[in-house]
Parts: C-alpha cells; sequence; structure tokens
C-alpha cells in the first residue's frame, strides 16, 4: 500500500506553520510557515483609530485562514504528495485564545458595526487585561471553598477563559449579549474545516475549568461573580466536549479547495501546541517532563494520580494522553524576554558587530555569554517580564536584574536573563517533585533548543538533569498530524490511538545535554539566591512591583 500522510497544523504566537507527515515513521516531508498578516495586536486595531489599554493583546481570526490557505498547498507542492493520500489532519494552538462569535459561528469583530470595539477581537493567550477578574474569581472560589481551585495550583489565570469572559461583561456587556458562543480559537479552526462547533477536553479542562466527571463550576458559583454568569456554560460555552484524538469532522469541500485537499479526510478535534508536543516527542508515561520552548515555556508532564502542585496551570484527567492524569506548568515569557532585550536593551555596537559577523543579535550575544563561568557575570535576574505563570500565578508581576556596575557588559546581561528562565523552570520542577509528582528528565522541543545550545546546557545545569532534544523542529505540529492519524483511524492507514502513533512516529536526538558538575554547585547557590528575590518580590513581602505598575496605570 502506497504510504499515507497526515498534516499537522501549529498555530504559534506569531505565525501558523503546517507540517507534512509520513505515517509509517513520522518523517517530516514537507513544512511550510505563514506569519500572520497582522501579527499580535496590541496597540491599535486594524484599520481602526482605536488604541488598546496596557496589557492587551489580540488577534485578527482572519490570520489563521491564511495559514490553512497558504500554508497546507506550500506543503502539498514541495512534497509532490498526491492529496488522496492524505487522510487526516490535526491542529494545535495556542491557549487559551479564544473568540465571541455570533449563531453563525462569524467572529463579531468581522461586522463592520463592531469592529472597532476592542471585545470582539481574539484575545490571545497573553493577553493580560483580565487580572482584576481573575484576582476576583479566586477570592470567590476560596471563600465558597470550591474543590475546582487545588486542580489549577489554587489560582485560576487572567489568560483563561473565564476571566477572559467576564473582563468582555464587565466591560462591553451589549457585546457580551450579542455574543452567541465564545470559543477557543483551535476550536473555531476546525469548525471552520469541518462546519462542526466541538469543544476539545483539553482546551476545556485546562483552560475554562471543565473536568471530566464534574463538567464545569456550579451555576451559583458564577453567580456569585455575576449575576449574568449564572447561565453561561449552558448558554455561551455550550457544546459537547469531546476527547483529544477523536475525530471532529470532515473537510468541507469549501476548505478542501482552498487547501489543496481531498474533502472528506478526518479533521481531529483542536489541541492545545504545548500538549500537542508531548506525544510529538514521544512521551506517553510519568516521570519526563516535556519543555515546548518558544516564546514562553509550557511544562507538561504526566502522572497517576491527581496532586495538589502549588501555581501549576492545571491537572486534567486525559488532557495530554488518555488514561493518565495531565499536568501543565508554565513560564509567561522566555524567547519574548530575549527578544526584548535584544530589541530594546542591546547597544548599537552589538548591533553592528553582529551583522559584521553575519551572524543575528542573539547568536552574536550567545556566543559571548558563553565565554563566562556561572556565577562570573555577578547579575541575577527575576524571569518576570511577562507576570508569573507558575508558581505564583501572578500577571501583575515584572522584570527585575540586580548586580549590574560600570562594567556590566551586553551579553552578561543576556546570560543573565537567560539564568533567570532556567531558574523559574527548575521552580517549577521543584513544585512537582515537593508534591510527590516525579521528575527524571526533561525532554524539549519547540523553537529554542534548536536555536541556543548555551540555553540549553544552563538548563541541564540549573536543573541538575539531563536534558534530551525533539528530532523534530515542529514538535507540536507533528503531534497535531499524530491526531489527525488517529482521527483518521487504522483502518484508513492511520492509528487508533496516539500512544501507537507516538511509538511509530516520534523521535529524540542521540546527542544530550548533560548537568555539568561544577555548574551544577554553583548554580545552587544562585538558585537560593533567586528563590530570596522571588519569595521577597513574589510573595507579598514587598510589593514594589505591584505599586510601580499601579502609579503607572494612574498617570498613563
Ligand atoms: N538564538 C536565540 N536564542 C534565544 N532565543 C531566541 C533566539 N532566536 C530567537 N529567539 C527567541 O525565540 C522565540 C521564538 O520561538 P519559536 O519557538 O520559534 O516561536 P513560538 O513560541 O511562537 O512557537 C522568540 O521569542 C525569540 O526571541
Ligand atoms: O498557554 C499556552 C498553552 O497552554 C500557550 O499556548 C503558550 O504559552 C504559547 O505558546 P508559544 O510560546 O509556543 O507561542
Amino acid at each position: 500500500m502506497a504510504p499515507k500522510y497526515a498534516i499537522g497544523v501549529d498555530y504559534g504566537t506569531e505565525s501558523g506553520r503546517a507540517v507534512l507527515v509520513d505515517l509509517t515513521d513520522g518523517t517530516e516531508v514537507a513544512d511550510h510557515v505563514t506569519p500572520y498578516p497582522h501579527n499580535v495586536i496590541d496597540e491599535q486595531l486594524p484599520d481602526s483609530n482605536v488604541k488598546l489599554e496596557f496589557d492587551w493583546a489580540l488577534q485578527h481570526p482572519g490570520d489563521y485562514i491564511e495559514v490553512l490557505k497558504q500554508s497546507v498547498p506550500a506543503v502539498m507542492k514541495a512534497s509532490r504528495v498526491d492529496p488522496a493520500d492524505v487522510i487526516g489532519l490535526g491542529i494545535d494552538f495556542t491557549a487559551c485564545t479564544m473568540l465571541p462569535v455570533d449563531a453563525a459561528g462569524t467572529p463579531l469583530c468581522f461586522k463592520p458595526e463592531l469592529k472597532d470595539q476592542p471585545h470582539s477581537w481574539v484575545k490571545l493567550w497573553k493577553h493580560h487585561a483580565a487580572q482584576d477578574e481573575a484576582n476576583l474569581i479566586n477570592e470567590i472560589a476560596e471563600q465558597r471553598g470550591e474543590t475546582f481551585l487545588p486542580r489549577y495550583g489554587g489560582k485560576i489565570s487572567s489568560e483563561w477563559m473565564i476571566a477572559k469572559v467576564w473582563q468582555i461583561l464587565d466591560e462591553a456587556p451589549e457585546l457580551y449579549e450579542q455574543t452567541d458562543m465564545f470559543l477557543e480559537a483551535t476550536d473555531w479552526v476546525v469548525f471552520q474545516m469541518t462546519g462542526n462547533k466541538v469543544r476539545n477536553s483539553c482546551t476545556a479542562g485546562y483552560k475554562a475549568i471543565w473536568h471530566k466527571q464534574d463538567g464545569y463550576p456550579s451555576r451559583e458559583f458564577f453567580k456569585a461573580l455575576n449575576p449574568q454568569l449564572e447561565n453561561l456554560t449552558e448558554t455561551k460555552l455550550r457544546g459537547e466536549v469531546v476527547p483529544l484524538g477523536t475525530k471532529a469532522g470532515e473537510l468541507t469541500p469549501e476548505m478542501a479547495g482552498l487547501m489543496g485537499l481531498k474533502p472528506g479526510i478526518a479533521i481531529a478535534v483542536g489541541n492545545v501546541d504545548a500538549h500537542a508536543a508531548v506525544p510529538g516527542v514521544g512521551v506517553v508515561s510519568p516521570g519526563k517532563l516535556v519543555m515546548a520552548m518558544g516564546t514562553s515555556i509550557c511544562h507538561m508532564l504526566l502522572g497517576t494520580e491527581e496532586k495538589r502542585v502549588e501555581g501549576m496551570c492545571g491537572v486534567v484527567e486525559d488532557g495530554i494522553i488518555p488514561g493518565y492524569m495531565g499536568y501543565e506548568a508554565g513560564q509567561s515569557a522566555v524567547g519574548d524576554i530575549f527578544a526584548w532585550y535584544v530589541e530594546q536593551g542591546v547597544p548599537a555596537y552589538v548591533k553592528e558587530a553582529a551583522e559584521k559577523e553575519g551572524v543575528n543579535v542573539h547568536e552574536w550575544l550567545e556566543a559571548k555569554a558563553s565565554d563566562y563561568q556561572p556565577g562570573e557575570t555577578g547579575l541575577l535576574a527575576l524571569d518576570w517580564w511577562n507576570g508569573n505563570r507558575s508558581v505564583l500565578v501572578d500577571t501583575d508581576l515584572t522584570g527585575l536584574l540586580i548586580g549590574c556596575t560600570l562594567l556590566t557588559k551586553p551579553e552578561e546581561i543576556y546570560r543573565a536573563l537567560l539564568e533567570s528562565t532556567a531558574f523559574g523552570t527548575r521552580k517549577i520542577v521543584d513544585a512537582f517533585q515537593d508534591n510527590g509528582v516525579e521528575v527524571h528528565e526533561l525532554c524539549a522541543c519547540g523553537g529554542l533548543p534548536q536555536k541556543n545550545r548555551l540555553l540549553m546546557q544552563i538548563y541541564a545545569d540549573v536543573t541538575n538533569r539531563e536534558i534530551k532534544i525533539a528530532d523534530s523542529k515542529q514538535t507540536p505540529a507533528l503531534g497535531a498530524a499524530m491526531f489527525g492519524a488517529v482521527a483518521a483511524g487504522a483502518a484508513q492507514g492511520g492509528y487508533d490511538t496516539i500512544v501507537e502513533a507516538a511509538q511509530k512516529m516520534a523521535r529524540v536526538r542521540k546527542d544530550t545535554y548533560k548537568p555539568i558538575p561544577e555548574n551544577v554547585a554553583v548554580y545552587e547557590l544562585l538558585y537560593q539566591e533567586y528563590s530570596k528575590l522571588h519569595d521577597y518580590f513574589g510573595r507579598g513581602e514587598n510589593n514594589v512591583m505591584k505599586r510601580l505598575k499601579a502609579i503607572k496605570e494612574t498617570t498613563a
């Protein structure tokens, strides 16, 4: 029989990419990236004078369709694979990236009369302007002794569905009324391809407080937030929630025409980028922490029991791999911090030198920073440039760099920023380990492990654990393709379970990053200092970051 193929489409923060995968062994035959034409909308609405407030991050839903229109035909063309041999397609997405739609499923921002209303647009995962609502959700849930709270590390994040929905109700009540449903963007794109509105258990579980046995929180809880939210889950969040790997439907003839595929192929229910990466890197059993390392890091882990872990993003039964508890934690900015420094903090001579040497600024700084030993810069940083997702769960926290002198060099600051993110990951590893969820080894995927060797060695040294690296450059997309193959099923040339698909299709590289004992010892000392700063600024002893933010908001 001719080999069969599936396509995985990975929707990242700034771009979407499609990968065409051979189902016999996971070979990535072709890939193509489409940058989102509108990128992240965080200053002004498109074709409008409307300026956005601080902490907003929106997207244009049309950009997601553009990825299907450009990247899918591009991989078909490059591979010369016969469309008849493509049996399934899966997608993964950033989350919670959500949007309000009308009864026909049309995004409200597509309506001319609503396009100038910021709340009609897609709220990207890193939209952090619903922190007030998140704080109240946590306060009220705690007062009421809601049993869901421990499943989310004790705090519901402002990045998630309920805080974002409530912000819309608070700030744009008419738009809330006009909304027929709030959908995760991943479910909306699947709806575009199949005509079926199906909610996936992964985003519902991690981002919308849905539980396999208990469903959503009670009407009483929502009423306590705001009486207008009492019926939220039966109305604007209604819809069947189905497990990962389920076939959401078949590709419609119209979309097949746009994408260069055959109508009727199996489309898997939506998934989250980091979660799809777990089978993508071949992890289908406990003890192996998968780090999806890009603009942010998501830390994914399987376990057999539901444990309480401070500040984790969530534990969801079957949330990653069926049969296991799926744990998620994360850091809201990692690559984004390095990007900030490269774009905003580096002197002109660095940019000129990098250009002269034919490397990018990251590469130039990495090479220079590699000449330093751990501790030699005298610097230490807190990695909260975009708030803290785990373990403090507080988007109002901000960055900190300590130890600068008149002799401090850009590469030293760059190294301190790399180290700060490794310390943030160590906090997460320790939180799991200390609460009985074992972490034996780390598996890294995403853009960063391909780009920065120094960063990966620092992570091995700071966590004192070996790090395996995914062989795929597009691990979430590979995982999404696996789910596409499962949606198609073995009878069509796919797989019946995600475990089988991962065993056949995933690979890690032979070379790994191993901790260097001398570095581990110094980083242990630095980590103790990091921990003191972490608790001092992050646990209420000195709320200077919040006070500065409050002053900024009143004077802006
Ligand atoms: N050489 C480098 N070292 C460290 N970070 C880098 C380097 N090159 C790019 N980055 C960062 O990588 C991030 C993009 O990661 P990537 O995995 O490609 O994207 P995404 O998170 O959107 O999927 C950006 O935040 C960028 O600043
Ligand atoms: O919270 C998430 C998953 O649960 C986001 O999707 C993620 O943090 C964004 O990913 P990336 O940095 O790869 O764009």
